[in-house]
C-alpha cells in the first residue's frame, strides 16, 4: 500500500494569522498537479510563537482554521494533518493539532501534552490530556507536537495498538536540529513505524527555526529530508514495510512491561 505524503516546510509570519492563511493557500496551489494523499503542516502555523497576544490572535474554538483546512481538503481532494494552531476556548489557550480528512471533515484534535518551558508555553497554554491517535487514509496513525518527541513513553503509548505512522508537527529551533534528527530516527527505530515530521523555517523575535523536515522508514532509514529553505517535501511510502520490520525483529512481542517502571 503506497501513500504519497507532502510536508509543507514553510515560513510563518509572527502573530499574523491572515498572512499565514494567504501564504498557505498559495503554497497549496502546487498540489493542482501532484495530488498527495496526505499533506502535513508545521506547529502553530497560524500565529507562530506570539504567545503574549493569544487573547487577540488565537482562533476562537478553532473555527477559522478548521473551515480553512476543510476547504483546502475538499478543493485538493486530500487528507491534511493540519499542523497545530493556537486555539481559544473560553479564553483558555491550547496548542492543538487538527486533522481533516479528504471529505473535509475534522476527524481529530490533539492538544500538546508536554509544554515546552524553554519557550514559555506553560505560562500561556493549557496542556492536553488526551492521546493523538487517529485513522487517516486507511492507516492507523498518531500525531504529536514538537517537544512531545522527547518523551518516548508517550510515543510508545500511541504505538501499542499497531499504529504504523507517527506524524510530528514542529517549530524546532535550529541550534538543536541534531536532537530533532536523532530523536525522530530513534522514535522510528524503536517503534518500527514511519515518522513523518514537518518543521518550519525562518525566525521570530526569539528563535531561528531549523527546517529539516523528514520522512523516516520503520527500519530507521531516511526516505526524504529537506534543508533550511521553504519547500514541499514529498515521498511515496510503502506501508507494508512496517509489518516486514515488525516480523523480522518482533519487539512488540518481546516487550517486558511486567518489569518496566513508568
Ligand atoms: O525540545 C526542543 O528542543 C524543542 C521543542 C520545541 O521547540 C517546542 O516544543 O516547541
Amino acid at each position: 500500500m503506497g501513500l504519497n505524503v507532502s510536508l509543507i516546510q514553510m515560513d510563518i509570519s509572527f502573530g499574523d494569522p491572515k498572512a499565514n492563511y494567504e501564504h498557505l493557500k498559495e503554497l497549496f496551489t502546487s498540489f493542482e498537479h501532484t495530488k498527495p494523499d496526505v499533506v502535513v503542516l508545521p506547529e502553530l502555523w497560524t500565529t507562530g510563537y506570539d504567545l503574549t497576544r493569544l487573547d487577540e490572535i488565537a482562533d476562537k474554538d478553532g473555527h477559522n482554521s478548521i473551515d480553512f483546512l476543510s476547504n483546502l481538503a475538499l478543493t485538493y481532494n486530500t487528507n491534511i494533518v493540519g499542523g497545530s494552531i493556537a486555539k481559544n476556548v473560553n479564553n483558555q489557550f491550547s496548542n492543538t493539532l487538527l486533522v481533516v480528512n479528504q471529505a473535509g471533515k475534522l476527524i481529530k484534535e490533539y492538544s500538546k501534552a508536554h509544554l515546552f518551558r524553554l519557550m514559555n508555553e506553560e505560562k500561556h497554554l493549557i496542556e492536553g490530556n488526551e492521546n493523538g491517535s487517529f485513522t487517516l487514509a486507511g492507516q492507523k496513525s498518531a500525531g504529536v507536537i514538537c517537544y512531545d518527541i522527547r518523551f518516548p513513553e508517550w510515543i510508545r503509548t500511541h504505538m501499542l495498538d499497531e499504529t504504523k505512522i507517527l506524524y510530528v508537527v514542529a517549530e524546532w529551533p535550529k541550534p538543536r536540529i541534531d536532537h530533532w534528527r536523532a530523536l525522530l530516527i530513534s522514535r522510528a527505530i524503536e517503534n518500527q513505524c514511519f515518522v513523518i515530521a514537518c518543521n518550519r523555517i525562518g525566525s521570530d523575535p526569539n528563535n531561528q527555526f531549523g527546517g529539516h523536515s523528514i520522512i523516516i522508514g520503520p527500519w530507521g532509514e531516511i526516505i526524504a529530508e529537506a534543508g533550511e529553505d521553504e519547500t514541499i517535501l514529498q515521498a511515496k511510502i510503502d506501508i507494508n514495510q512496517v509489518d516486514e520490520v515488525r516480523n523480522t525483529i518482533p519487539i512488540f512481542k518481546d516487550r517486558r512491561p511486567d518489569i518496566y517502571r513508568l
